[in-house]
C-alpha cells in the first residue's frame, strides 16, 4: 500500500484526521481538488462569515444607529475594509494550516480523488493528470456545498448562496434572504449591521425553530432594532430576475422585491465524485451512513464531516476526524466527547450545549430552570449588552445541569464554562462555590445558578 491512510478533502474535518494519523506516526496524505486547502471552513463557509460578521459587528456599535446613520461611501468603505481583513484572515489560516501539516509530515496532494477500489483511488490532478494511489484506511471527508435548485436562477450577482454571497464586492440598497436557519441569521446580522435593508421568509412561526424561544426572542428583538423585516410561516415559491432587481415570491401570492435574494435552505453533499458505487459504500440520499464509529458500510473506510450530514459543524468534524483515526489505528482514549457545543454568530451570537427545555420535556426529565441577565453583571452594563442571558437546565433530583444556553455577546467563549462543568458531571453547587473574575459575563453563570436553587429543594438526591 502507498499509505496508512488517505484522507480525502482538506476541510476541518480531513485536516484534523491527518494530523492525528501523523501524530500516531502513520503515513498519512490528504487529496484536495480545489487550488486552496481548508474546504468550506476556510474558504467558504466559516471563516470568512466570521470575519465580515466581526467588521459588521465593530461597524454597528459606532454611534447610537450604528451604520445606518453612516453615509453610503461609509458603508461601502467598511464593507471593503471587511473583505481586506477577511481575505487576509483566510490566507495567515491556510498558511498556518499548511505549515502545521507539513511539519507533521502529511502529504498534499492536488487532485480529485474517485474509487477504482476498496482501497484504491484514482486522483486526477487539474491538467488532467491521473495517477492511482493505495490505502489500508480511507477517510472521507469532501464536505457538502448549498443546495442551489434548479428553478432558482443563481447568477452570483443578484440570486446568491451562501458562497457567492462572500464575493459580493459593493453593499445592495436591499436583500432578502429565504430561510431562517443558521446561514439566514448570519448572514442578515452582517447585513442589518451593515445598514442594507434586510427581510426574512421562513416557514416556520420562530427564526431557529429548534432553539428555545427566550433565547431566540432576543436575536429577533435585536434584528427589529436593525429594521429587519420578518416573513415568517411563509413559503417561497419561485425567485425571479427582473430589469434592476429580484422577485420573491411567496406561497401566500405575496410579492417581495429587493435588489439581492441569498437563498439559504440547507446544504448537499459532495458524494458523487467520490464513485462510491465502486468501493460498495452506502448511501442515504447522498449522505454516507456510518457507525458510531465513523465507519461506512464498509469497515476501512471512514467518512466524518459535513458528508455525514448534521450537526454538519466544522468544530464537530474536527473531532470527528479525530475519533476516526484513533479508531482506525486502534489509538486508545475517548472518542467523541459527549457534549457538543454549538454557535450562532449572529448580532447577538447564541451558543448552547445540552439539552433545550423541549428536550428536557420530551425526555420526560423533572428540571429547573435558572436564569442570570447581562444587565444584573457590571460587565454587561459596561459593555452596553442590555439583552444578554445566560439560561441554565438543570436536573431538579441530581441538581446536575443538563443544558446551558447563551445570548448575547461572546456567547459563543462562554458556553465552554457550562460544556466543561457537564462533562464533569458538575451540579449548580459548583457554580454556586466557584469564585468568578470581577467584572466579567461569566458571573452571569453564578447569577443563574442561584436562580435555579431557589427553584430547588436544599440538597440533591443521592444518585441510585
Ligand atoms: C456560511 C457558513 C458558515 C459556517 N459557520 C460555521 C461556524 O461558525 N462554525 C462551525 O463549526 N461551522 C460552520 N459552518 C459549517 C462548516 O463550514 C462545515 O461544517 C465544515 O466546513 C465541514 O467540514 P468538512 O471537512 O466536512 O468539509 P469541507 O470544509 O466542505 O471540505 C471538504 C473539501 O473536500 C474537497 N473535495 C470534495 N470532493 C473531493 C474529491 N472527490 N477529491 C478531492 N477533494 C474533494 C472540497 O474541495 C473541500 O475542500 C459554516 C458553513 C457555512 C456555509
Ligand atoms: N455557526 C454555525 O455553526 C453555522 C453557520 C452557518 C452554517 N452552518 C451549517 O450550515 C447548515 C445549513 O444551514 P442553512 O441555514 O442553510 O439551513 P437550515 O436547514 O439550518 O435552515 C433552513 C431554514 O429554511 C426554512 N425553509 C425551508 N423551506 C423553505 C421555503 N420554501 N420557504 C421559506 N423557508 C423555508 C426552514 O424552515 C429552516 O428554518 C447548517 O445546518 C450548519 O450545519 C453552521
Amino acid at each position: 500500500m502507498d499509505y496508512d491512510i488517505l484522507i480525502v478533502g482538506s476541510g476541518p474535518a480531513g485536516q484534523h484526521a491527518a494530523w492525528q494519523a501523523a501524530r500516531m506516526g502513520k503515513r498519512a496524505a490528504i487529496i484536495e481538488r480545489k487550488p486552496s486547502i481548508g474546504g468550506a471552513g476556510l474558504q467558504t463557509g466559516t471563516i470568512p462569515s466570521k470575519a465580515l460578521r466581526e467588521a459588521a459587528y465593530l461597524a454597528s456599535r459606532s454611534g447610537v444607529q450604528g451604520m445606518r446613520e453612516a453615509s453610503t461611501a461609509a458603508r461601502h468603505g467598511v464593507l471593503a475594509e471587511a473583505v481586506r481583513r477577511k481575505d487576509m484572515v483566510i490566507a495567515q489560516q491556510e498558511s498556518v494550516i499548511v505549515k502545521r501539516l507539513l511539519k507533521s509530515g502529511v502529504a498534499l496532494i492536488p487532485g480529485e480523488a474517485s474509487f477504482i477500489d476498496e482501497h484504491t483511488l484514482e486522483v486526477v490532478d487539474a491538467n488532467g493528470a491521473s495517477r492511482q494511489l493505495s490505502a489500508d484506511v480511507i477517510l472521507l471527508a469532501t464536505g457538502s456545498r448549498p443546495h442551489r435548485p434548479s428553478d432558482i436562477p443563481f447568477d452570483k450577482q443578484t440570486v446568491l448562496d451562501s458562497t457567492s454571497i462572500l464575493k459580493l464586492k459593493r453593499l445592495p440598497k436591499s436583500l432578502l434572504v429565504v430561510g431562517g436557519g443558521v446561514i439566514a441569521c448570519e448572514f442578515v446580522s452582517i447585513f442589518a449591521a451593515l445598514g442594507v435593508a434586510v427581510s426574512v421568509v421562513d416557514s416556520h412561526a420562530q427564526l431557529l425553530a429548534y432553539l428555545s424561544e427566550d433565547v431566540v426572542a432576543v436575536l429577533a428583538e435585536s434584528f427589529d432594532n436593525m429594521g429587519v423585516e420578518l416573513h415568517m410561516q411563509q413559503r417561497v415559491v419561485a425567485v425571479r430576475r427582473e430589469e434592476g432587481r429580484t422577485l420573491t415570491l411567496l406561497e401566500s401570492g405575496q410579492k417581495l422585491y429587493s435588489e439581492v435574494v441569498l437563498y439559504a435552505l440547507g446544504r448537499v453533499p459532495n458524494a458523487q465524485s467520490l464513485n462510491t458505487p465502486k468501493a460498495g459504500i452506502t448511501l442515504d440520499q447522498g449522505w454516507i451512513t456510518v457507525n458510531k464509529q465513523f465507519q461506512s458500510s464498509v469497515p476501512h473506510i471512514y467518512a466524518v464531516g459535513d458528508l455525514i450530514g448534521r450537526p454538519a459543524l466544522a468544530s464537530t468534524g474536527m473531532e470527528q476526524g479525530r475519533a476516526a483515526v484513533l479508531h482506525a489505528f486502534g489509538g486508545s482514549g475517548q472518542a467523541m466527547p459527549a457534549n457538543l457545543p454549538m454557535a450562532i454568530y449572529a448580532i447577538p451570537e447564541i451558543s448552547w450545549v445540552g439539552k433545550t427545555e423541549k428536550e428536557a420535556k420530551r425526555d420526560q426529565i423533572d428540571y429547573v430552570v435558572g436564569r442570570g441577565y447581562y444587565k444584573e453583571s457590571a460587565r454587561g452594563q459596561i459593555i452596553g449588552d442590555a439583552n444578554g442571558l445566560v439560561k441554565l437546565i438543570v436536573d431538579a433530583h441530581s441538581h446536575r445541569l443538563i443544558g446551558a444556553h447563551i445570548v448575547g455577546e461572546h456567547a459563543s467563549e462562554l458556553i465552554h464554562t457550562g460544556q466543561l462543568l457537564m462533562n464533569f458531571n458538575g451540579t449548580v453547587h459548583d457554580l454556586v462555590a466557584n469564585a468568578f473574575n470581577y467584572p466579567t459575563l461569566a458571573e452571569c453563570y453564578k447569577l443563574a445558578a442561584l436562580d435555579c436553587l431557589s427553584h430547588l429543594s436544599p440538597t440533591p438526591e443521592p444518585l441510585l
